[in-house]
């Protein structure tokens, strides 16, 4: 029964005493207990704040610019997304105009921004042992990718790491690697505009060229080439995911859920156990489905990335699917197909205002395009204005806007302005991508223009050695899958470009939003006109 059951004033009239007191007891029991849960729970918060909030005193750091702190960052969800990247962002990239970084603090941690070149070098580069993606305790600013994925190469460190990175370069940067994918590549965009052409138009850009995406890097992936007309399970359990991911507000979210039910931080909350779950059901049903692909014992099939992973890890005719093999599979899920995608969206939508561009990439292809039509390795790869374009796209649309890690030993760095600074361990260090790629003092009072000439005479390598051009990051974490991101999205302009006109009517006044990659905030429709070049 109810503490709270209502009863009508005849029958309350009728009892004794006596009658109230099993009631009274009652009550005292229940709120005991409630007393206790507060004390508890104020006890395990207080455990919490001074087990991760490593001082309550607010920190600073000696010899930076500072601006005010957001002690409750990211509890509200919105205000925290928006805060982050538009205003907090800009606020500390402003403030570090002179110096080169400047710091604020999310409730007692520092954060810290690098803005010069420079400075990011000496950090990312030079110190790369002294911060890092996920610390050993499963904090830092990779946490939530590791708690729903578990290891994989983004988050791991020391032997898996160097394993995993391994496998990638061999397989996605490795120039003998792409020679033989690429003429998969060339298969799969002529499949892919030729269903655009077929559909004369669409209502979401970034759809129609997530196909393309998905299906290269797949191919290269497990060895098969359709996986966009079965991706829905992939795709949907994908979306869960890069919203979590993009949100620093969900740092918050997890430690609520976690404080409440009694968890430590460092476990998965119920939330992400159950958006893992999904995702390695999901990979496990496309792996399963495709064993032949991976069996390292299999006579027929050609080699793939997954089925040189068995091989490499133990795999066998029963037990192909060894755990590298789960492991490079959720990373290919993780980052394999989204930046792409939004780096093709953006492609074609920077051609489509600049017609000019469009005239002298298609010289370009007239002149170097073999007897059949198409582009040859070798010519596509160094095609100079072909290069010059997709550097300047990378460099105003980064899919991957900003870089983030923790420090877990003191770094001294130099500032612009000749001061030592010491960056703190256990401080959030930052860098924004985005803003450096639009940074007037790197790139001139041009720098938000779209123009591929910039980089006549200047060299992307170059560039980004000295970290101020970081599309891929730079350094021993920087993207292994450079060379097959850029082959794949160069193929796919090639073949769009000597095949069709692609319109943006509504692409006007367009909104970026950020989340795990830079995106439109709305879907952009397009047409498709015919065009032989
Ligand atoms: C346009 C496409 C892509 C862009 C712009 C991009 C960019 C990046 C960036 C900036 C990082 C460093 C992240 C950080 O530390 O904050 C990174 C790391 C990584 N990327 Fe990519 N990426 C792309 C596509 C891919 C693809 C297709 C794959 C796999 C098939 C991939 C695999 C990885 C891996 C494994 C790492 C971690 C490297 C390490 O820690 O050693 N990326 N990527």
């Amino acid at each position: 029964m109810s503490l709270f059951t209502v009863m009508d004033a005849n029958q309350q009239s009728e009892k004794s005493p006596e009658d109230f007191r099993p009631t009274l007891r009652l009550l005292l029991v229940f709120i005991a207990n409630r007393v206790m849960l507060v004390l508890s729970s104020l006890t395990r918060a207080w455990t919490y704040l001074t087990k991760y909030t490593p001082s309550l005193t607010g920190p600073t750091v000696r010899n930076v610019p500072e601006v005010p702190g957001y002690p409750i960052l990211g509890v509200l969800p919105q205000m925290c997304n928006e805060g982050l990247y538009s205003s907090t962002m800009g606020k500390l990239f402003d403030a570090a105009q002179d110096s080169g970084l400047s710091c604020t603090s999310a409730g007692t941690v520092p954060i810290i921004l690098l803005r010069d070149p420079a400075i990011i070098r000496q950090v990312l580069v030079e110190n790369s042992d002294s911060i890092t993606r996920v610390t050993p305790d499963g904090s830092g600013p990779f946490s939530i990718m590791y708690r729903i994925t578990g290891n994989i190469a983004v988050s791991a460190d020391g032997e898996d790491w160097h394993r995993w990175r391994k496998g990638f370069l061999k397989e996605f940067s490795n120039p003998i690697a792409l020679r033989r994918s690429y003429d998969d590549m060339l298969r799969l965009a002529k499949k892919h505009v030729q269903n655009m052409i077929v559909n004369k138009s669409g209502s979401d850009l970034c759809q129609a060229v997530e196909g393309y995406a998905l299906d290269t890097v797949w191919s290269v992936t497990l060895g098969v080439d359709n996986i966009s007309e079965y991706a829905s399970g992939l795709l949907s359990v994908k979306s869960g995911y890069d919203v979590m991911v993009g949100s620093p507000s969900h740092f918050w979210r997890h430690y609520i859920r976690n404080f409440f039910s009694g968890k430590p931080y460092q476990e998965p909350d119920h939330v992400e156990q159950s958006v893992g779950d999904g995702i390695k059901k999901v990979l496990r049903t496309l792996l399963d489905d495709n064993v032949a692909n991976i069996n390292p014992e299999e006579p027929l099939g050609g080699d793939n990335f997954l089925r040189s992973t068995s091989k490499d890890s133990g795999g066998s005719y029963e037990a192909p699917i060894t755990e590298d093999v789960l492991a490079q599979a959720l990373q290919v899920f993780s980052l394999g197909h989204e930046p792409s995608t939004v780096l093709l969206f953006w492609a074609i939508y920077e051609l489509s205002l600049h017609p000019e561009v469009i005239e002298k990439l298609r010289h370009e292809i007239r002149e170097n395009r073999r007897d059949n039509g198409d582009l040859d390795f070798d010519s596509i790869r160094t095609m100079p204005y072909l290069d010059a374009v997709m550097t300047e796209i990378l460099r105003l649309h980064a899919p991957i806007s900003s870089t983030s890690r923790q420090v877990t030993r003191p770094i001294v760095v130099e500032t612009r302005t000749n001061d030592t600074v010491v960056l703190p361990s256990g401080s959030l260090i930052f860098a924004s991508i985005y803003l450096l790629h639009h940074d007037k003092q790197v790139w001139g009072d041009n720098a938000d223009e779209f123009l591929p000439e910039r980089w006549a005479g200047r060299l992307a390598n170059t560039a980004e050695s000295r970290c101020e051009y970081l599309p891929f990051l730079a350094g021993p974490r920087s993207c292994p899958s450079a060379g097959f991101v850029t082959l794949q999205v160069k193929t796919m302009l090639a073949v769009l470009l000597s095949q069709v006109d692609v319109k943006l009517p509504n692409s006007s006044g367009m909104e970026k939003i950020v989340d795990s990659v830079v995106r439109s905030a709305k879907p952009i429709g397009f047409e498709i006109h015919e065009a032989r070049i």
